[in-house]
C-alpha cells in the first residue's frame, strides 16, 4: 500500500495486455500440475491461495522483479469453461464430486455453504455481481483511497463487465425505487445509498470472467503457479528468545508427492509467506501450522509455534433471506446486476431462472397453491425469480475450529446467524421491502394474479427453508420467517482480523515473515458484495 509514497513505479511494459473483450482463455505457461514442482525449491514470495486476493497479488508482486510462487490447491479455471458459465452457476455449486471446484459443507447452525477450490477461487464459482466497497472500509483498514481506486480500475479494466438491460433486473429496479430505495444512482461501481445497477463477471456472451485473468498482468518469467497443490503447513525457524520467522511451506500435489518450498535466505527483507487461502481456508492452514489456541492444537498433536486464541474467532457470514417468485411468462435468466441499499442497512438483490432454494439443503418441497397450471409454472425453475437482501455487516459473530489436522477436510464452522438482535431487526425490516417491491406495481406483470404474499412466504418457508427448520407450520411472524428461510449469502469473512490475528499491515501478530491477505482479516463484510475490495486488496 506503501508503493506510491515510496515512489515505486510498476514496470508497465512487463505487463502482458489484451483488449478488454471476450478474449480466449489464456495460456499461461507458468501454470503447472504441482507434480511437475521440484522436492525443494526457493522463492521471495510464496502466496498460498490462488483465489480472488491471491492471484492480483501475486501478478503485482511478479511485475517488481520478485520471484512468487503461488500454491493453489483446485485445478484450472479454464479446463472445462462451459461450467463457469452463467448457466450453469447453481448446478457447479450443487456438484459435490472431490473434484468439483466447489467444495460444499453445513455449518454447526445447519446451513449449508461453499467454498471455492480452484483458480481464481470465489470469483471462480460466485455469481459474479461486483460493486466496491463503502469508504468506511477504507478508513477503518487504513487504506489510501487514491490507491485502492487505481487498484479498483486495474481489476476493472481486465475482468469486470457493464452488464446488459435485463427484463427482470429492470422490473426490479423499478419495483426498489418505486418503494423508496431511492435515489436512482444509474449505473455506477461506488457504494451510494439508493438504487442502482453494478458491474459483474458475466461478459454479453454469458462468460465469466475471474481473478485468474488478472495473472495476465504477471511477469511470466518471475511465477510459478502450481495447481492441486495441497498446502498442509507453514514451516517456522524457532531460534531461542526471537519470535519464529516463517521460512517455508510443505505441500501435497495430486499423487501424494510431497514438496517443500522455501523463502530465499538472501532476499531476506523482502521475502515472506502470504496466506490468501479464505476466510475459512487462513484460519485453518494457521492452526495446521501451530498458530491458534494452544489447548486445541495440543488436543490434535500439534505443535504449538505461537498461542492465538484468537485464530479462527469472529468468523461471520452475511444471511441471506428472501421470497420466491413465480411468473406466468418465459423471461431471460439473469443474476443481479442490480441492488438497493437502503438506510436501514439492508442490500437488495435478485436472479431469475435459477433455482437458489436447491441449495438450502431442504430438498425443495413444492409449492402449494390452489391452481394446478399456476403449479406447473411456478414448479418451473425456469419461471421463477428470488428476490433477497442482506444486511450490513453483520454483528453476529461465531467460530472455526479443526476437526483433525488434514487441510483438504472442512473445519468445523459456526456462524450464529441472528444471533445479535440488531441482525434480526434488519432482516424483519429488510423482509418489509421485499415484500413492497413485490407487490408493487412495476413487478405486477410477472405476478400470478391470484398467488398472494402469504402464498409466497409458504412457498418459500417450503422450498427454502433451512436444515435446521422442523416444522413449516410454526413460522408465525417475520423474526421466525428470518431464522426459518436463512441461507448464506457466501460472504464468509473474519477468523485473522485485524488488530486481533494480523497487524494493520496485515502481518500476522508475534511471528516475523507472513502475512494473511484476503477476506478472513476482515471485521465486517465489505460493501453489498465483497470481491472488488478482495481485488483490490490483493493488488
Ligand atoms: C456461491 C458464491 C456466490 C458469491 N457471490 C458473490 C457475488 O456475486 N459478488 C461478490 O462480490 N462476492 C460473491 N461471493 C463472495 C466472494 O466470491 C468471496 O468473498 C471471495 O471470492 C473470497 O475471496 P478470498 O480471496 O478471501 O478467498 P477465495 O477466493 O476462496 O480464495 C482462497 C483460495 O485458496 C485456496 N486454498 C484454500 N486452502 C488451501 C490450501 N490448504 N492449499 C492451497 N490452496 C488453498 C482455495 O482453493 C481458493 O482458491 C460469492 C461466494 C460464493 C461462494
Amino acid at each position: 500500500l506503501n508503493y506510491a509514497e515510496k515512489g515505486i513505479k510498476f514496470e508497465e511494459k512487463q505487463i502482458v495486455t489484451f483488449s478488454h473483450s471476450d478474449m480466449p482463455a489464456p495460456k499461461y505457461s507458468f501454470i503447472q500440475e504441482a507434480t511437475s514442482a521440484p522436492e525443494v525449491s526457493f522463492y521471495d514470495y510464496i502466496v498460498i491461495g490462488g483465489g480472488t486476493a491471491g492471484c492480483p497479488l501475486a501478478a503485482t508482486l511478479s511485475a517488481r522483479d520478485a520471484k512468487v510462487l503461488v500454491l493453489e490447491r483446485g485445478g484450472s479455471p479454464y479446463t472445462n469453461t462451459t461450467k463457469i458459465r452463467m448457466e450453469n452457476v447453481i448446478s457447479t455449486l450443487t456438484d459435490d464430486s472431490p473434484n468439483s471446484i466447489s467444495q460444499s459443507f453445513i455449518s454447526e447452525d445447519r446451513v449449508p455453504g461453499n467454498r471455492a477450490r480452484v483458480l481464481g477461487g470465489g470469483t471462480v464459482i460466485n455469481l459474479g455481481f461486483y460493486s466496491r466497497a463503502e469508504t468506511l472500509f477504507l478508513k477503518e483498514a487504513g487504506i489510501d483511497e487514491a490507491l485502492a481506486n487505481e487498484s479498483y480500475e486495474w481489476v476493472e479494466k481486465k475482468i469486470v463487465y457493464k452488464p446488459g438491460a435485463f427484463q427482470w433486473q429492470t422490473a426490479v429496479r423499478n419495483g426498489l425505487l418505486e418503494v423508496g430505495v431511492l435515489p436512482d444512482n444509474g449505473f455506477t461501481y461506488a457504494h451510494l445509498n439508493g438504487t442502482k445497477t453494478s458491474g459483474t463477471l458475466f461478459d454479453k456472451n454469458g462468460n465469466r470472467h475471474t481473478a485468474a485473468d488478472l495473472l495476465e498482468y504477471a511477469n511470466p518469467t518471475m511465477i510459478k503457479v502450481y495447481l492441486h497443490a495441497v498446502v498442509h503447513k507453514i514451516t517456522f525457524t524457532t531460534k531461542d528468545g526471537q519470535r519464529p520467522k516463517a521460512d517455508g511451506v510443505i505441500f501435497y500435489d495430486a499423487n501424494g508427492g510431497r514438496h517443500i518450498a522455501y523463502l530465499k535466505h538472501e532476499s531476506n527483507n523482502r521475502s515472506e509467506i502470504i496466506l490468501s487461502a479464505g476466510a475459512i481456508g487462513s484460519p485453518q492452514l494457521l492452526m495446521l501450522s501451530g498458530i491458534g489456541p494452544a489447548a486445541r492444537l495440543r488436543s490434535l498433536g500439534i505443535k504449538v509455534v505461537l498461542d492465538q486464541p484468537m485464530v479462527g474467532r469472529e468468523m461471520a457470514d452475511k444471511p441471506l433471506n428472501g421470497l420466491i417468485i413465480p411468473y406466468p411468462t418465459h423471461i431471460p435468466l439473469s443474476l443481479a446486476t442490480v441492488v438497493g441499499i437502503n438506510k436501514t442497512s439492508n442490500y437488495f438483490e435478485s436472479l431469475n431462472g435459477f433455482d437458489l432454494s436447491a441449495l438450502s439443503g431442504s430438498g425443495g418441497a413444492q409449492p402449494q397453491t390452489s391452481n394446478p397450471s399456476q403449479e406447473a409454472m411456478a414448479n418451473s425453475t425456469r419461471n421463477q425469480a428470488f428476490l433477497v437482501q442482506t444486511i450490513f455487516g453483520p454483528i453476529s459473530k461465531g467460530y472455526l475450529e479443526l476437526q483433525n489436522t488434514n487441510a483438504s477436510d472442512n473445519p468445523k464452522l459456526r456462524f450464529n446467524y441472528f444471533q445479535a438482535a440488531v441482525d434480526l431487526r434488519r432482516c424483519v425490516s429488510g423482509m418489509q421491502t421485499i415484500i413492497n417491491v413485490v407487490n408493487s406495481d412495476s413487478l405486477s406483470r410477472f405476478r400470478f394474479r391470484n398467488m398472494t404474499t402469504q402464498d409466497l412466504i409458504n412457498m418459500t418457508v417450503n422450498r427454502a427453508g433451512n436444515l435446521r427448520r422442523r416444522n413449516p407450520n410454526a413460522t408465525t411472524s417475520l423474526e421466525q420467517y428470518c431464522i426459518d428461510t436463512v441461507m448464506t449469502f457466501w460472504h464468509y469473512h473474519g477468523g485473522c482480523q485485524i488488530g486481533k490475528v494480523v497487524d494493520r499491515d496485515y502481518k500476522v501478530l508475534g511471528l516475523d515473515q507472513l502475512r494473511v491477505i484476503d477476506a478472513s482479516t476482515f471485521s465486517f463484510s465489505p460493501g453489498t458484495n465483497p470481491q472488488a475490495a478482495i481485488m483490490m486488496l490483493g493488488r
